[in-house]
C-alpha cells in the first residue's frame, strides 16, 4: 500500500478485459495502478496503442515477471486468455501476490472437466479447490479476505443471475432449463479472427458452439450447487453485431401457478442488498443499450400460463458486469470496501 492506497497490476492490459479495468480503476479512491503489464509490447507508452489512454495513464508497458510484479503491486488482475493464465497465476501467488483472475482457467472445480471444455491442462487441485467464484451477489460473503478469487464469465454471470433465485425458491424444474444467449462482438478479445472480421459479423447473426461451450460446465457447477441436484443445460450462443453486451435469455418450466409480480418480488427479495441487480417492473424487458458501459445486471420475466413456463431475460455489459467490473466488485469485497466503490457509472445511453 502506498498513501493508504492499493497497488494494483494488469496483466493483458492490452486487451479488451485489461484496458476495461485501467478505464474503471480511475475513479476507484483507494487504487493506484502501478504497472500495465503486456507479454507482447514491453517498454512502449500504452497510450501508443490506446490513445484514448493519452493523459490519463502515463506508463509504459512492462513485462510479464512475477517477482518484479510482486515488487511493484500488492495485487494483480489477470486479464489473460485460458491456458496463460493457469500457467501464470501459482507464480503470481507464489511471489506473495492477491490475484484476481478473468479467465475460465479456475472457475471449475473438477480439472476433468475442465480439460474436456478447455482443451488445455489443468490447474492442479490444489489451486482448483483454493480459487473462491466470484459471482459477487451469491457468494460475495465467501470472498472477503481471500487472496485469489476466480471471476466469473460473462455468459454465465447473465444466465446465474437470472435463474439462482427462482431455483434456489423451487418454482422451476431445474431438468427443464433452456438458455439463448447473445453476445456483442467484444466478447470474442481483441484478436482477430474470421468468426469477428467486420465484413462476416456486420448485418450477420450466427450461432456458435451450440452444445459445446465453455460456459455450460460453469453455469451447471452453479446450478448444481444452488439446486442440491446434478443440472444440465441446453445452451446456445450467438454472436450480434454490436460492440458490447450480452442478453441470456431463459425458459424454465414452473413448478406452481406463479405470476410475473411473484417472481418480480422473490427476486426484488433475493437482491434487496445488492445494488447492481435490477429487477423490471412486470412486461419491461431489459435492453442491451440500457446497462451499456455499466456493471449493472438488468432482469425482466414473463410467464406464460398456455404452455406453463417461464421466461427471465437478463442483460449485462459483457466487459463490465461479465469482466472488469464484476473482478473490481471482487476487489472491492475481497478487502472488505463498499462493493460498489468506483462502480457507479450510469449506463451510457444511446
Ligand atoms: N472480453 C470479454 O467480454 C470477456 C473476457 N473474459 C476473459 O478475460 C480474459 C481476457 O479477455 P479479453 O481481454 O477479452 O482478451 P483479449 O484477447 O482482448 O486480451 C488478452 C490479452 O492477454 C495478453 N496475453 C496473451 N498471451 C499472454 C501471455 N502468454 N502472457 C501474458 N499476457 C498474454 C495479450 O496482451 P499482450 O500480447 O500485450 O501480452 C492480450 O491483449 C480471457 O480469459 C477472456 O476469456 C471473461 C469475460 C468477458
Ligand atoms: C463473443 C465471444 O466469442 N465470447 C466468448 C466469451 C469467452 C470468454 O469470456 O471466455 P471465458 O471462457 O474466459 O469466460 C466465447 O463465447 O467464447
Amino acid at each position: 500500500m502506498t498513501d493508504n492506497k492499493l497497488r494494483v497490476a494488469i496483466v493483458g492490459s492490452t486487451g479488451y478485459g485489461g484496458v476495461e479495468l485501467i478505464r474503471l480503476l480511475q475513479a476507484h479512491p483507494y487504487i493506484e495502478i502501478t504497472s500495465v503489464i503486456s507479454s507482447s509490447s514491453s517498454g512502449v507508452p500504452i497510450s501508443d496503442g490506446f490513445p484514448h489512454l493519452t493523459n490519463i495513464v502515463a506508463k509504459n508497458l512492462d513485462g510479464v515477471n512475477p517477482a518484479e510484479i510482486a515488487q511493484a503491486a500488492d495485487l494483480v488482475f489477470t486479464a489473460t486468455p485460458s491456458g496463460v493464465s493457469a500457467k501464470l497465476v501459482p507464480e503470481l501467488l507464489a511471489a506473495g501476490l492477491k490475484v484476481i483472475d478473468l479467465s475460465g482457467d479456475f472457475r471449475l472445480k473438477d480439472g476433468t472437466a475442465y480439460e474436456q471444455w478447455y482443451k488445455h491442462p489443468a490447474p492442479s487441485s490444489e489451486l482448483l479447490e483454493k480459487a473462491v467464484y466470484g459471482l459477487c451477489e451469491v457468494f460475495g460473503d465467501e470472498v472477503k479476505g481471500v487472496d485469489f478469487i476466480s471471476n466469473p464469465g460473462c455468459y454465465p454471470t447473465a444466465t446465474l443471475l437470472g435463474l439462482i433465485p427462482a431455483i434456489n425458491a423451487g418454482w422451476i424444474d431445474p431438468a427443464s432449463l433452456i438458455i439463448d444467449a447473445k453476445s456483442g462482438v467484444s466478447g470474442a478479445g481483441r484478436g482477430t479472427s474470421l468468426m469477428t472480421h467486420f465484413a462476416e459479423i456486420n448485418e450477420n447473426f450466427k450461432a456458435y458452439k451450440v452444445n459445446k461451450h465453455q460456459h455450460i460446465p460453469e453455469i451447471e457447477q452453479v446450478l448444481s450447487q444452488v439446486s442440491g441436484e446434478p443440472v444440465t443445460v441446453t445452451f446456445t450462443t450467438h454472436l450480434v453485431p454490436m460492440t458490447r453486451g450480452i442478453m441470456s435469455t431463459m425458459y424454465a418450466t414452473l413448478k406452481g401457478s406463479y405470476t410475473e409480480e411473484d417472481f418480480i418480488g422473490l427476486y426484488r427479495e433475493y437482491y434487496k442488498d445488492r445494488s447492481f441487480v435490477r429487477i423490471r417492473d412486470n412486461g419491461v424487458w431489459p435492453a442491451t443499450k440500457e446497462v451499456s458501459g455499466s456493471n449493472y445486471c438488468d432482469i425482466g420475466f414473463a410467464v406464460d400460463a398456455r404452455t406453463n413456463r417461464l421466461t427471465v431475460i437478463s442483460v449485462i455489459d459483457n466487459v463490465v458486469k461479465g469482466a472488469a467490473g464484476q473482478a473490481i466488485q471482487n476487489l472491492n469485497l475481497m478487502m472488505g470496501w463498499e462493493e460498489s466503490l468506483g462502480l457507479t457509472f450510469t449506463p451510457v445511453y444511446p
